[in-house]
């Protein structure tokens, strides 16, 4: 199938999924606003009760461990283990892997539970997920996307899952396919949640869309595109938050897809 990302973006506003995200309390606020804004239908629930009946109404399932407890990861687990018995995408942010022991062990018992279609992270997540030794500095990234290709890669094949990696060029792997999405501004970095908010996008992305792969090019792409188009009028972190959540609103697919920078290679 073709990439078409004016279309995959229509797809999104044309049904407005309802995107169940199991998320930090961080971001939940912003990331809930940028599905909003792209034309999503957010839900945020992390009650173990109510997870599996919440995942069965949704068009796609974010699972994002950036404030972790116990008690989460119940929720987490039984609405993971629902999305793949209903055929829901699975959307994982592995916030902070690497950066301490219960991260990663609570990671090993999310990845046991569903194979994730999707899993976005900067690269030192990724690199720790693919069991390179690597130290993540709390939730930042202390490596490039271009460093994590070849953990990318074999964490896609382990998982049989799209890998998105983001940071100054995204690069996103399935398999032997590889895309690679530049843009963006570095100011994106010095704003809590932008990580968070690629990885709720691809789920609303994945809601709409039989391939996983073209979903996480497209969040990864709208991304970039609307962080430009907000630092044009927004240089500092407090404006361009607010600047940037009107860009995803504002953008037509038309739009979207001429200020896209994406290629497509294979691996
Ligand atoms: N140097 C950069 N230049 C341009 N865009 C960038 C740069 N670094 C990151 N981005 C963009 O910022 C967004 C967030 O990526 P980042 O790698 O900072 O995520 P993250 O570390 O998971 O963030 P968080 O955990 O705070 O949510 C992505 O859309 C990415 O493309
Ligand atoms: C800052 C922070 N701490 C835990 S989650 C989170 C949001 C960005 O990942
Ligand atoms: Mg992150």
């Amino acid at each position: 199938m073709e990439f078409n990302l004016a279309n995959n973006l229509h797809s999104l506003r044309a049904s407005a999924p309802l995107v169940h995200n199991i998320t930090n309390y961080v971001v939940m606020n912003f990331t809930a606003n940028a599905l909003l804004a792209i034309g999503a239908s957010p839900v945020m629930s992390h009650a173990a009760e109510e997870a599996e009946d919440m995942v069965s109404i949704a068009g796609a399932l974010v699972v994002n461990i950036g404030t972790l407890s116990p008690e989460w990861v119940k929720g987490m687990k039984l609405a993971m283990r629902k999305a793949a018995q209903t055929g829901r995408p699975i959307i994982l942010d592995p916030v902070g892997a690497g950066a301490t022991p219960y991260r990663n062990a609570v990671l090993t018992e999310l990845l046991e539970t569903a194979a994730p279609t999707i899993i976005r992270g900067n690269a030192s997540e990724i690199m720790a997920l693919a069991g390179t030794n690597i130290q993540t500095k709390g939730v930042d990234s202390t490596a490039s996307s271009a460093e994590s290709m070849e953990a990318a890669k074999a964490l896609s094949l382990k998982y049989g899952s799209v890998i998105s990696v983001s940071g100054e060029t995204d690069v996103i792997v399935s398999g032997t396919q590889a895309a690679f999405v530049s843009g963006g501004v570095p100011l994106m970095t010095k704003i809590t949640g932008m990580g968070c908010t690629a990885s709720a996008l691809a789920g609303a992305f994945a809601a709409v869309s039989s391939d996983p792969f073209h979903a996480a090019v497209s969040a990864a792409a709208a991304m970039s595109v609307c962080g430009e188009l907000a630092y044009r009028s927004a240089k500092l972190p407090g404006s361009f938050q607010i600047a940037f959540l009107d860009a995803l609103a504002d953008i037509s697919p038309a739009h979207l897809a001429e200020l896209s920078k994406v290629k497509f290679t294979s691996l």
